[in-house]
């Protein structure tokens, strides 16, 4: 997304950012996946951003933890569940078709994205029995690309955005941080961030404060395992609470109060805690977070290079708790004001 696209005539009035963020977040994974832009008048592109939106909402509310729990029961039962089933057969769709269209298309010498890699893969191990790489992974690995890929860092800026709205002074101080090492004229790079400890403190406390994906996602053990004297045997559930590490009363002098000196030493140097982990850790940690990173850092910076956000009804009127809770923390919506410096 250019910067100019949150400029006029949306700059003059009031409008909910959440839209234009999915379209922008969600391209970059699939020129990745798909070797694809959208344009963000696409039909198909948008009613795909909307089941995404609809799955992560489901999933966040009562009927989505009861499904995580009892998915045989929910499968089986009358009820809103099914709409949302349909969906998702349809987002599975989109992916097959895709799929297809590369297998008739692929030239095993240019590799066009990750799709035609994990095809070329597919063929190398083709009479590899015990090969992962086989149709049922490629279509699960790239919707799960496609789904991770695209609210988790959509619904991050758009939280950010509403922090810096209901903190003007926070705001300011970015600003006036990236003013004097980049300036306008030219676009930030990850090299910019050890010169940006503030912006890159702000960054994280917003990560810390919404806590996004608050259980991570469900584990089991493959074999028993000791654990500091407690003995989990194969195939129990590990549920990891990564919300009790992002909020914990030890790890935080303010756990439950947006505070970028979290990750700043009394020098206002960035300073690093081990206890910030909302990409999870270990083996099976998000693998998107270097991508996730790149973007957060890279968007919020031209965004507040260009524009100054604010709302009508002044900062107060700002919610920072979400409006779903459960398996992620989705952001409320908001009417934003972008005026241009
Ligand atoms: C702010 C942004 C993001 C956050 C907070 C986040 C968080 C997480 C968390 C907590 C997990 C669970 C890890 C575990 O079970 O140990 C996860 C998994 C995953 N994430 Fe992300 N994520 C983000 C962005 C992304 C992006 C941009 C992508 C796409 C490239 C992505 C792709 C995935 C995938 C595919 C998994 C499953 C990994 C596996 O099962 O091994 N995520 N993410």
């Amino acid at each position: 997304m250019s910067p100019s696209v949150l400029c006029s005539p949306l700059s003059a009035k009031p409008f909910d950012p959440t839209f234009l963020l999915s379209c922008t977040v969600s391209n970059i994974i699939c020129c990745m996946v798909f070797s694809q832009r959208f344009s963000y008048d696409d039909k198909q592109f948008l009613r795909l951003l909307n089941i995404i939106n609809d799955v992560i909402k489901f999933s966040s509310g009562p009927m989505g933890e009861m499904y995580n729990i009892f998915p045989w029961l929910l499968e089986r039962l009358p009820g809103p569940q099914h709409a949302l089933f349909a969906q998702m057969k349809e987002l599975r769709e989109f992916v097959e078709k895709k799929v297809q269209e590369h297998k008739e298309t692929l030239d095993p010498s240019s590799p066009r994205d990750y799709i035609d890699c994990f095809l070329i893969r597919m063929h190398q191990e083709k009479d590899v029995p015990t090969s992962e790489f086989h149709y049922e992974n490629l279509v699960a690995t790239v919707l799960n690309l496609f789904l991770a890929g695209t609210e988790t860092t959509s619904s991050t800026i758009r939280y950010a955005l509403s922090v810096l709205v209901k903190h003007p002074d926070i705001q300011e101080k970015m600003q006036k941080e990236i003013d004097t090492v980049i300036a306008q004229d030219r676009c930030p790079t990850m090299e910019d961030r050890k010169s940006l400890p503030f912006t890159d403190a702000v960054i994280h406390e917003v990560q810390r404060f919404l806590d996004l994906i608050p259980f991570s996602l469900p584990r089991y053990a493959l074999h028993d395992i000791s654990f500091r004297g407690y003995t989990i045997p194969k195939d129990t559930v590990i549920i990891p609470l990564l919300h009790s590490v992002l909020k914990g009363e030890k790890e935080w002098v303010t756990p439950w109060a947006f505070n970028p000196q979290h990750f700043l030493d009394q020098k206002n140097n960035f300073k690093k805690n081990p206890a910030f982990m909302p990409f999870a850790a270990g083996k099976r940690a998000c693998v998107g977070e270097s991508l996730a990173r790149m973007e957060l850092f890279i968007f919020l910076v031209s965004l507040l290079q260009h524009f100054t956000f604010s709302c009508a009804e002044g900062p107060d009127s700002i919610n920072l708790i979400p409006a779903f809770s459960g398996f992620a923390n989705v952001p409320r919506s908001y009417q934003i004001i972008t005026t241009p410096r």
